[in-house]
């Protein structure tokens, strides 16, 4: 069999290790750029940037994202000791240097520049913004969420020079802006067809990631080590050579590496029919498919990844051809082997699916018709705390962009939660003082009851106003209940003060009290309570299946807890299902209007479960430790937080709640109106 021909579109440096891997695999490797990187028309831009480098004013990262990057710096220097003058400032502190991957930072290095932060995860623009290794802050007017140490940092505001290529990808520059730089970005460089006029320098290695592919390549690969010996060259085609080849179908297979380059090989002309195409990611296959090709796309932008893809495109382009009978041009040789491979393939394409269940996923339209479940703002219920004696809210550290409310931002919460159309309002409170048996919770003018009353003025009967009525916060030994002479927590007598407790919140103005410290009896004694008190119209919204939970951590925080020890011997142990729906028909029996359970995350089954038996609405409570562990993975920019957001919370509906306490309702439901005013 002869060898296929196979043209990398790259370099013949830059494809050496490609072009190895695929002589091996008895191919025949040839390489054309198509494109190279010229300095700026006017390169003072440039220079001033590096000059600025060199001389900071203030503090200062000069952010590198490719090696062809470096060589036009070192074009536009002035000084050819421009990276000992880097070194200079850095060694004043101000100046730090970055570089995307190991590439960049080998060719700062030729320099004598040093390194201050190279991310070891993903080497690429996104890589560096998530591993970024300070928060300065965002500045006023962005979403303080997005830097959750912004209240550490105290200078002035930082600097962050970008020299890029002119297609680079907005990435790095708006990942800084948010995390609170001021950022300067100046084209180092362009990718324009072979020869250009003022090239960067001849025979560098393939500019890298984030570069000039423009979002092409999600990841640095090593710089390509040039062929020493003449038979591990890669043969070199001029543009023209290789636009040709293409047409006249002279090469088996094409490996494109970037969506410029498939516009330099491919634009103003037609492919011969029978050529593979293989695309490094999903852009340049994109790019591909636009002109009416079918590329297979590598796995990742690695030389085994585009190797493997090469294999599996010659293997596609093969059977094609012979489907389309007449208009392969390529003589094959076609042996038993052969006609066996190609019978098992073509019964393989035309598999007759009754059923395609893709279909109903084809397009955002689709999936929106066909989605069974959606989240209203009407069934969100927003937990709150208040604490007394603050004046302005205060952030809580274990819960980034939640707060304790002073009674003014609460009374604004509040306001808002109305605005946004929210279910209800759950206020959680934390008093100044403690004491053994929690007096401040029966206090009319304990933190609790004052918000309550507070909250009602300013809502009225908009939104359902909701207590936790439960001892933790007010008991300074932060049990849920009182404690006996041995310190156990004493059911009987707990339940004496909750009856109390609740026509305290009662008169507050509570609509709907939520009883969560998990004392046998509570809901039948809070309802006698409240029914003696004349105050039937009172709900109880029961949490029944309340498991004990490591998950409640940054609620510790939020109340201020002095919990020392567990919860185990009141709040039920994650080993139990049975006992969730025995816990619920007692509250049921006891007189409970709604029941709960909670944590959401961890016990969907058994939400399910309880939705499933239960004969009144029932909620699910997101707690604060789904809340912690959302955001502090998207800080670190392992997961997407808008995305698990809103499918945390889809799930928690999915598995049968008919309402949702979130520390995210006013967030999900202005997401909710903007999405819906479209
Ligand atoms: N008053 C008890 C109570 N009510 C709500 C929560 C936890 C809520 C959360 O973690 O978000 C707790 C804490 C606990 O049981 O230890």
């Amino acid at each position: 069999m002869t060898p296929a021909r196979v043209l990398i579109t790259r370099d013949p440096a830059a494809a050496h290790e490609l072009a190895a891997l695929l002589r091996e695999r008895g191919h025949e490797p040839c390489a054309s750029p198509m494109l190279e990187a010229q300095l700026p028309a006017d390169p003072s831009e440039l220079a001033g940037l590096l000059d600025q480098a060199a001389h900071p004013s203030g503090p200062t990262w000069l952010c590198v994202t490719s090696a062809t990057t470096v060589a036009a710096l070192d074009a536009v220097a002035q000084s050819p000791d421009w990276g000992a003058q880097l070194e200079a400032a850095r060694a004043t502190g101000l100046l730090r240097v970055a570089a995307v991957g190991e590439a960049t930072a080998r060719a700062l290095g030729e320099y004598g520049v040093g390194l201050d932060f190279v991310p070891s995860r993903v080497q690429s623009a996104a890589g560096m913004v998530a591993q970024w290794p300070e928060h300065p802050g965002a500045r006023s007017g962005e979403d303080s969420r997005k830097a959750p140490r912004a209240s550490q940092w105290t200078g002035p505001t930082p600097l962050a020079l970008l020299p890029v290529s002119a297609l680079g990808s907005d990435t790095l520059c708006q990942g800084l802006r948010e995390l609170g730089y001021d950022v300067r970005r100046v084209t180092a460089y362009e990718m324009v067809p072979v020869p250009a006029e003022r090239p960067v320098r001849r025979r560098e290695p393939e500019p890298l990631a984030g570069s000039a592919t423009a979002g092409e390549q999600t990841s640095e690969e090593p710089a390509a080590v040039g062929p020493t010996g003449a038979e591990s060259a890669v043969e070199e085609l001029a543009p023209e050579a290789a636009r040709a080849a293409c047409a006249a179908g002279e090469v088996a297979a094409v490996v494109v590496t970037a969506p410029s380059r498939a516009a330099a090989l491919l634009d103003g002309q037609r492919p011969a029919a029978d050529v593979a195409w293989v695309a490094i990611g999903e852009p340049t296959a994109r790019a591909l498919r636009e002109r009416g090709l079918s590329p297979v796309t590598a796995a990742r932008p690695t030389p085994r990844d585009l190797a493997d893809a090469v294999d599996a495109a010659l293997g596609t382009a093969r059977t094609a051809g012979r489907t389309t009978a007449g208009t392969d041009a390529r003589p094959t040789t076609c042996t038993d082997t052969d006609q066996e491979n190609e019978k098992m393939n073509d019964d393989e394409m035309s598999y007759d699916l009754v059923s395609r269940p893709r279909r109903l996923r084809t397009t955002p339209a689709m999936r929106r018709f066909a989605a069974e479940t959606r989240v209203t703002p009407s069934e969100l219920i927003l937990p709150v705390f208040v604490k007394e004696g603050l004046s302005e809210p205060q952030p809580l550290a274990s819960m980034p962009g939640v707060v304790q409310h002073s009674m003014d931002s609460l009374k604004r919460a509040a306001a808002e939660a109305v605005e946004l159309g929210l279910s209800g309002f759950m206020l959680f409170g934390v008093p100044e003082t403690r004491d053994a048996v929690g007096s401040a919770a029966l206090d009319p003018e304990g933190i609790l009851n004052r918000g309550i009353r507070a909250v009602r003025e300013e809502v009225g009967d908009e939104i359902v106003v909701m207590s936790d009525l439960c001892l933790d916060e007010f008991t300074d030994h932060g049990h849920c209940g009182v404690l006996d002479e041995q310190g156990r927590v004493d059911n009987d007598r707990t339940l004496e003060i909750y009856g109390r407790m609740g026509v305290a919140q009662a008169q507050a103005g509570a609509h709907m009290v939520a009883p969560s410290g998990m004392m046998d009896g509570q809901v039948g004694v809070i309802r006698a309570a409240l029914d003696a008190a004349g105050r039937e119209d009172v709900s109880i919204l029961a949490y029944s299946a309340k498991y004990s939970s490591a998950f409640y951590g940054p609620f510790r925080e939020a109340v201020d807890s002095t919990l020392t020890g567990d919860r185990k011997a009141y709040q039920m142990d994650p080993a139990n299902r049975r006992e969730a729906l025995l816990e619920m028909q007692l509250d049921l029996d006891e007189g409970a209007d709604m029941v709960m359970v909670k944590p959401a995350m961890s016990y969907l089954d058994i939400l399910r479960e309880v939705a499933d038996a239960s004969p009144v609405p029932v909620s699910a409570y997101q707690i604060s430790g789904e809340y912690a562990m959302i955001e502090a993975a998207a800080a670190n920019g392992w997961i997407n937080r808008d995305a698990a957001v809103r499918e945390s919370v889809l799930s928690i509906k999915r598995a049968g709640a008919n309402s949702i306490l979130t520390y995210y309702a006013t967030e999900l439901a202005r997401w909710f109106r903007d999405e819906n005013g479209r």
